[in-house]
């Protein structure tokens, strides 16, 4: 390695369809949601990330608010490199090494296409990078929570996302079985905005249904423990004037119970086209589940009961795949093996 290679620096990043991290040589650099303010004439950023999140839905028509990131793919290119390049240019630099190249790795979904990759990839090389690595997202969670799955052993990881539920049976590095559901986070605020609307006749917006989901949330009613409450302000269908209700964790739970049975039957589908030898070992080391979605209360308690299997929680969920990728560059020799059998081109 020369001297030059050693001193490259290293970029990883999880470009997620709710939240954005990337890491620069070792540390997490960024950390924003994945939401760019953009001047409709001119194209130019006016915001992104945590900035732009506040500018949501007060900016003016001149102005537009864009989540370049849905269900866990790239909808918006332009919007993307340009997210991605302001905040790579908000990182930290050293002041000695000041590169204008990069390597790089970029998380991408296990059913992604070779169309998407290629785009990603393409992306990429704009924003200066000399080389790029692409990795499937559940295998750069399940390292980055830890898990060594370089062994001969099956595991099965769920990473349940803001767009997406990726489901894969991973052995000896490689994707054996895998899935991308469009059933994930968002979906679920979703699920509690529709509710709310249904059986309280309120309308709420996204901000205080992404509350309810992460205050009182949870993957199954409890009809033995006494219900936890929260407070929630609207407006009523019929008067249209503001008003102020009470909602209890049950009712987020029964909002919820439909998406989560989809997940929990994508799950079940998976296993029972896992090869019988990773099976048995999935037998003994369950279920591994990590992604922001995993941090809803009970889902690990409600995938054990309906896989019976053992189900662990991943430590730090929302950074586990930008971890896992920068592990990877870091490593490119000892994880080749999961670059070579997962990402053709
Ligand atoms: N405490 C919590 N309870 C329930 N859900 C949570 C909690 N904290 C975060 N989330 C959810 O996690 C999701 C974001 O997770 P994550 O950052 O892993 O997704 P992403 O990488 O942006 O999405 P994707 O991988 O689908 O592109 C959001 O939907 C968010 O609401």
């Amino acid at each position: 390695m020369s001297l030059l290679n050693f001193y490259e620096d290293k970029i990883a990043i999880d470009l997620g369809t709710s939240n954005t991290l990337i890491t620069h040589n070792g540390k997490i650099a960024i950390n924003h949601p994945s939401i760019v303010a953009i001047h409709r004439l001119s194209g130019k950023i006016l915001a992104c990330g945590r900035e732009a999140l506040a500018m949501r839905g007060k900016v003016s028509k001149n102005s537009k608010i864009v989540s370049p990131c849905k269900d866990g793919v790239i909808a918006n290119f332009d919007a993307a490199e340009k997210m991605l390049s302001t905040f790579i240019h908000a990182i930290p630099k050293g002041a000695i090494f000041k590169s204008t190249s990069y390597h790089m790795i970029i998380a991408v979904p296990c059913e992604s296409t070779s169309v998407e990759r290629r785009a990603v990839k393409e992306s990429a090389k704009r924003l200066k990078a000399k080389k790029v690595y692409l990795i499937p997202e559940p295998i750069a969670a399940a390292i980055g929570g830890g898990l060594d799955i370089l062994q001969p052993k099956g595991h099965l990881i769920v990473d349940i996302g803001g767009g997406t539920t990726e489901i894969a049976v991973v052995s000896y590095g490689a994707i054996i079985r895998g899935k991308s559901l469009k059933v994930a986070g968002n979906l679920f605020t979703n699920d509690i905005i529709n509710y709310i609307r249904e059986q309280y006749n309120l309308v709420i917006g996204e901000s205080t249904a992404e509350h309810l989901k992460t205050t009182i949330g949870s993957a199954m009613t409890a009809p033995k423990i006494k219900p936890r409450y929260t407070t929630i302000q609207g407006r009523e269908l019929q008067t249209g004037l503001p008003k102020e209700i009470k909602v209890s964790d049950n009712d987020i739970a029964k909002s919820l119970d439909k998406s989560l049975t989809q997940i929990e039957k994508s799950v079940l589908d998976i296993l029972s086209e896992t090869p019988p030898e990773i099976a048995a070992d999935i037998y003994q080391s369950g279920i591994y589940l990590t992604g922001g979605g995993s941090l809803l209360k009970a889902l690990d308690d409600r995938l054990s009961k309906s896989t019976d299997l053992p189900v662990c929680l991943g430590d730090n969920p929302l950074e586990a795949v930008v971890k896992g990728s920068e592990a990877v560059l870091k490593n490119l020799n000892k994880y080749k093996i999961i670059l070579r059998e997962n990402i053709e081109d």
